[in-house]
This record gives structure tokens, C-alpha cells and sequence, in this order.
């Protein structure tokens, strides 16, 4: 194990989707404390650059986990090393309870249940509660919970606040907050403000590459270089903006909006 190193380091990493390559040569590292931020463009490859770490599209190139080789293994072996994912789409488990959701992603003898009750009360208390019928921020609390119930050496969480009210993309931004200082994240997230208040670096891409890396706050300040590299507004220029649609993403105009709590 290589603890002082990145968590997870990925060289040369290409993947394909049917005749399309939507990966190419991609190389990034995420460190073993903190938010890394993947961000670009809509359909720039960062989803299918988190499905290729895990193996769930066809790829090539090296992945390695704690300094050893990840991208040789078949996805549940990589799962059961410690890499946790909460999917765009959550996929919790609609007509089950969300006590039966968490209890199925449990796969310690002891998982982190004080860590999740203690972050996620409003999901413990809904113990009963069929996960179908939820809102989208508490079924994405319900996603996040289940990754952080296994104690995982790295979470990929993609596009979270997809979709939620400002006030759930604050209850989301907060949780995310407090799981990073347990456990390293990789963060596909469109919306700017909430990057900007998780994340420590940013990996930028464009067509299937990586474009960009650095600080994150560094990027995310300068209007000039978030506008090139995203093609979006800065953080700062509208951190101070009460956008009533803050929070919900459809498109790159509505990325740059205010997190509340
Ligand atoms: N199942 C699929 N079948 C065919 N093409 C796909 C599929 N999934 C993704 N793609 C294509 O792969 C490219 C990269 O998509 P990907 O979802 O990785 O981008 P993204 O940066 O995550 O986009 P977004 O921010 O919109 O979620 C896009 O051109 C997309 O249309």
C-alpha cells in the first residue's frame, strides 16, 4: 500500500462507448485527502471517465489504486478495494426501505453507522420510508450514505446536486463537506459554486482530455479561464446573485449560482 502517495492515479486512460471514443489518454491524480473536482463541458467524457476507473466501460491505460494496479480487475473487485460510487442517477432501490437500501450496500461486519446517522438524521429517521417516495436530495443522501457506510479509500460521486432545489443542493454541498474529511472524493460537478466551495483541485476536460489542472479555487476565481476552459461564468462574478433556479443545472447558463444552507 501507498499511503503517502495519490489514492488513485490513472495514466494513459482512453475508453470507448460503441464506435466512440469518449476518453483519450486521460491522466489525472486524486490525493488522498480532500475534493478533487473533475469538471467540463456537457458530454466532455467525465462520466465516462469514472465508469472507465471502474471498469464499467470497455478502456485501456493504468489505474492504480493506493500504488497498485486496478484497471486489471473486473468492477466489484474494484468496489471491494475500497472505491465507493454514487452514480448520477443515484439508483437506490425504489420500492425498498431506505433501511433495506443501506443494509444491502453494507459489506463490513461493521459498517459506519454512527458516521451516517450522524450525518445523515433525516435519512435514519426515515428508516421505513419506501426510497421511491424520498425527494431527490434525500435519496441522493441515501446514495451518498451507502458509500460512506464501507470504509472506502476513495468515493466517485458524479453530478450530486443534478437537479435539486437550492435548499437541497445546500443539504448535499454540506454532507459532501463533511464526508471529504473521511474519505478522499472525486467530483464530477457542474455546478461552479458548489465546486468551488468542495473542492481543493480541479481536472478540467474537453473532448475526452484532460485540459486543465490545478488549484481549484485558483481556476474558479478567474472569470477569464473558467470562461475558456467552461465556457460558464465565474464564481465570483455571481456568488453574491440569488438566482431563484440556483441549484437545478439543465444547461452550462444556470452553472454559476449561489449554495445556500
Ligand atoms: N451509453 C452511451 N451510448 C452512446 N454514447 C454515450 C453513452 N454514454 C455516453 N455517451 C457519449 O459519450 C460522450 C461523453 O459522455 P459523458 O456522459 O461521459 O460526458 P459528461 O462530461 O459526463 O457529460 P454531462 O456533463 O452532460 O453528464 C458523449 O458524447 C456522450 O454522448
Amino acid at each position: 500500500m501507498n499511503q503517502s502517495g495519490p489514492v488513485l492515479r490513472v495514466r494513459g486512460l482512453s475508453a470507448r462507448i460503441g464506435q466512440q471514443q469518449v476518453v483519450e489518454d486521460v491522466t489525472l491524480e486524486v490525493p488522498a485527502q480532500g475534493v478533487t473536482a473533475l469538471l467540463g463541458r456537457n458530454g466532455v467524457g467525465k462520466t465516462s471517465t469514472i465508469k472507465a476507473v471502474l471498469g464499467l466501460v470497455e478502456r485501456s491505460g493504468v489505474v492504480e489504486l493506493d500504488g497498485e494496479r486496478i484497471d486489471t480487475l473486473p468492477t466489484h473487485r474494484i468496489v471491494q478495494r475500497g472505491v465507493g460510487y454514487v452514480p448520477e442517477d443515484r439508483e437506490v432501490f425504489g420500492s425498498l426501505s431506505v433501511e433495506e437500501n443501506l443494509r444491502l450496500a453494507e459489506r463490513s461486519a461493521n459498517p459506519r453507522r454512527e458516521l451516517v446517522a450522524d450525518l445523515f438524521p433525516d435519512i435514519i429517521a426515515r428508516g421505513q420510508q419506501a426510497a421511491g417516495t424520498l425527494s431527490g436530495g434525500q435519496q441522493q443522501m441515501v446514495a451518498l450514505a451507502r458509500a460512506l457506510l464501507n470504509d472506502n479509500r476513495l468515493l466517485l460521486v458524479d453530478e450530486p446536486t443534478k437537479g435539486l432545489s437550492p435548499k437541497l443542493v445546500g443539504e448535499v454541498t454540506e454532507a459532501l463537506e463533511r464526508a471529504a474529511q473521511v474519505v478522499p472524493i472525486l467530483l464530477v460537478e457542474q455546478n461552479l459554486v458548489v465546486a468551488r466551495r468542495l473542492a481543493d483541485r480541479a481536472v478540467v476536460m474537453a473532448d475526452g482530455r484532460v485540459v486543465h489542472t490545478g488549484d481549484a479555487a485558483e481556476l474558479l476565481d478567474d472569470e477569464q479561464r473558467v470562461v475558456s476552459l467552461l465556457g460558464v461564468g465565474s464564481t465570483s462574478s455571481s456568488s453574491s446573485a440569488h438566482d431563484s433556479d440556483a441549484g437545478s443545472h439543465p444547461d452550462p447558463s444556470t452553472h454559476s449560482q449561489e449554495v445556500r444552507s
